[in-house]
């Protein structure tokens, strides 16, 4: 792969759903080490999308690399290992078990073997588990959250166990992290907070595609923004372009500006 190779590149992506076009013909790349941000109305696509792009829906038409290597209909328990990885909406942390285990579970790669040797307790295990264990640690400190990864997930402000979302989604060393609705709930103040970390985790390498209705987010965060409506791409260009763009203020308000 050369400098100027997208780390994820999405070709006219399409899916279909009946009667409606959920994805229509969409494509962007996301180059190393930058932030792209997918937006747009309710059921627009953008979920669709994400799946799309991690193999839990196969499209009807087009296909996704990822660092130079066709993935179209991957299966998604593969992702991790090629260094691409997820947060969901419906998968939030487990409350009941510590912040540092939460983001360890990010960590573990399951496989038959694994499987095996997790029940019989192996050295090699164990061993793993305090390397999983210490890399939530530097994460947790990086995140500046060390001071609650003894306390329970459940117990932590909603900004806070947003931000251990993003460390589990980083622990298995990803390239590529992509959040879904990472600000949702969130107030100002945690927004802002979480807009910081995810420039940091973006400054260290790591590249980002964020869905996301927080405009705030979108425009302090991205590098480039991916407007959908109606399963379309209306809008593909730097925030601020994207902001004064009369079709997304149309998509978005309903009104012509
Ligand atoms: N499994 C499905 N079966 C039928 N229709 C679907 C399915 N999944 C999505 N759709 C339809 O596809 C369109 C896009 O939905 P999608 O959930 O991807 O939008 P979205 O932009 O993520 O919306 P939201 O912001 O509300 O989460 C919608 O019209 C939706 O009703």
């Amino acid at each position: 792969m050369t400098t100027e190779t997208p780390l994820l590149a999405v070709h006219g992506l399409t899916r279909r759903f009946g009667g409606v076009t959920a994805v229509d013909d969409v494509s962007f790349t996301v180059a190393p080490g930058t932030v792209r941000a997918i937006i747009g109305p309710n059921g627009a696509g953008k979920t669709t999308l994400l799946d799309l792009m991690t193999g839990f829906t196969a499209p009807d038409a087009g296909r996704v690399e990822f660092a130079g290597r066709d993935i179209t209909g991957i299966r998604p328990h593969r992702l991790p290992a090629l260094g691409l990885a997820r947060t969901f909406q419906s998968a939030r942390l487990v409350g009941t078990l510590t912040v540092r285990e939460n983001v360890m579970l990010g960590g573990y790669r399951f496989t038959r073997a694994r499987f095996l040797s997790d029940g019989l307790r192996l050295p090699g295990t164990r061993r793993e588990e305090r390397a999983l264990g210490r890399r939530a640690d530097e994460l947790l400190e990086f995140l500046e959250l060390g001071a609650f990864a003894d306390s329970l997930a459940g117990e932590l402000p909603a900004g806070a166990q947003r931000l251990v979302e993003v460390a589990r989604g980083l622990a298995g060393g990803p390239t590529l992290l992509l959040l879904d609705e990472p600000a949702a709930g969130l107030d100002d103040t945690e927004t802002g907070e979480l807009a910081a970390a995810l420039r940091a985790v973006c400054a260290g390498g790591i590249s980002l595609v964020v869905i996301e209705h927080n405009i705030e987010l979108v425009m302090t965060v991205s590098d480039h923004v991916t407007v959908l409506d109606a399963g379309r791409v209306i809008a593909d260009d730097v925030p601020q372009r994207v902001q004064a763009d009369p079709a997304v203020i149309e998509a978005y308000l309903g009104v012509k500006p």
